[in-house]
């Protein structure tokens, strides 16, 4: 990925000491690009609390870095640590995911060994992320390249939901990865951004990403979608997801199963790309069995921006004593989605598909 011409990834050891960890402070975007430093493991459980870093995959190889950098500190306090990091958010599987790659590596090793060798899988977590999103990218780019191919020189209309992009991984994204490889390799593409409120990601940093890439876009209410489904605006949707389970379910961002329904009423075909971090063969029925995470109400009930002259404020746009409801995500049945975009290729979204592609998560 590159702001103002300058490749960064999304996370990354800061080079001068060789230690701490440099993350981009996304609740200040896109009005502020502020690199934070973190230096502890406090710090890196209230940067993914409060969602100063986000997104599944990231928050996977953040906790990663948390548990490098308490092993730094104290290499006794191992399950310790990887129990609070693990706490910190509950729907995204990438976070358990990470936590159990890092214990596996570290548990047998003695304490003056942990803090190298949590670094080192640290980095394998956050290079194994990168490439990962890069395959998802090049798989998903022939859906793209086949609408292209039905209407030549006319723009490819995709729709996204949250900000499964750069922001959300080490690099590349997961939804719009295909987006950016066609894009670059010069297809006409077009994508609607929902801005997906409460917490805006679409709005904030999905429209930040493509801007800074050059990709046209348009960002759109949450409530648009099955309009411009019905007036065939949209050719094809594709997601990000948190969580998947072994029989296809998607839990994502709030407000993708609307999205789901409107894409099959209008027989817009409905996509989902993900890391093999992201699958949880653990579970079966997402809606029953994927905990929902509930954030505070203050995220409906108040809205952030910034004003003509620069400051950055936020206001009650909701009226005065009546309280809010906050479900962070939803859960899509796998009867609603059209198939799976992963880095090992394509595939319904059913349980024979997914245990065919992965036989070594069964
Ligand atoms: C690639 S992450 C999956 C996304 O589609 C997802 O909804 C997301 O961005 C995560 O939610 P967030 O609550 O912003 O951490």
């Amino acid at each position: 990925m590159k702001i103002d011409g300058v490749a960064y990834r999304s996370i990354w050891v800061e080079p001068s000491d060789g230690w701490s960890v440099r993350i981009l402070d996304q609740t200040k975007l896109p009005w502020q690009v502020e690199w934070l430093r973190l230096t502890d493991e406090d710090q890196v459980t209230h940067a993914i609390r409060a969602m100063q870093t986000r997104g599944a995959p990231l928050i996977g190889a953040t906790a990663a870095y948390g548990v490098a950098l308490a092993m730094r500190r104290d290499p006794t306090t191992l399950e310790e640590s990887c129990r609070r990091l693990a706490g910190t958010r509950p729907t995204a599987i990438n976070l358990r995911w990470a936590i159990e790659r890092m214990l596996a590596a570290l548990r047998n090793l003695p304490p003056a060994h942990r803090a190298a060798a949590a670094y080192a899988e640290a980095a394998a977590i956050a290079d194994d992320d990168a490439a990962t999103c890069e395959a998802i990218g090049r798989n998903g780019l022939p859906l793209l390249q086949e609408i292209a191919d039905r209407k030549p020189n006319i723009p490819v209309n995709v729709l996204t939901h949250c900000n499964a992009g750069w922001l959300a991984t080490v690099d590349w994204g997961t939804a719009l990865a295909p987006i950016y490889m066609a894009h670059d390799a010069g297809l006409p593409i077009h994508v609607w951004v929902d801005e997906t409120r409460p917490r805006n990601q679409g709005a904030a940093l999905t429209a930040f990403e493509l801007g800074a890439h050059g990709v046209p876009h348009t960002v759109v209410a949450d409530n648009a979608g099955g309009h411009l489904m019905q007036h065939g605006e949209v050719d094809i949707v594709i997601v990000g997801t948190d969580r998947v389970t072994r029989q296809g379910d998607v839990a994502n961002k709030i407000g993708t199963y609307l999205k789901a329904l409107a894409a099959r009423d209008n027989g817009v075909p409905f996509w989902v790309a993900l890391p093999h971090s992201t699958l949880d063969m653990r579970v079966a029925d997402g809606i029953t069995e994927i905990p929902i995470e509930e954030r505070s109400q203050a995220e409906v009930t108040d809205l952030t921006g910034r004003t003509a002259d620069g400051r950055i404020e936020t206001i009650r746009v909701v009226a005065g004593g009546s309280p809010a409801a906050n479900p962070a995500f939803d859960v899509t049945p796998a009867r609603l989605v059209t198939g799976l975009v992963t880095e090992r290729g394509r595939i319904a979204a059913t349980a024979e598909a997914i245990a065919g592609l992965y036989p070594e998560k069964v």
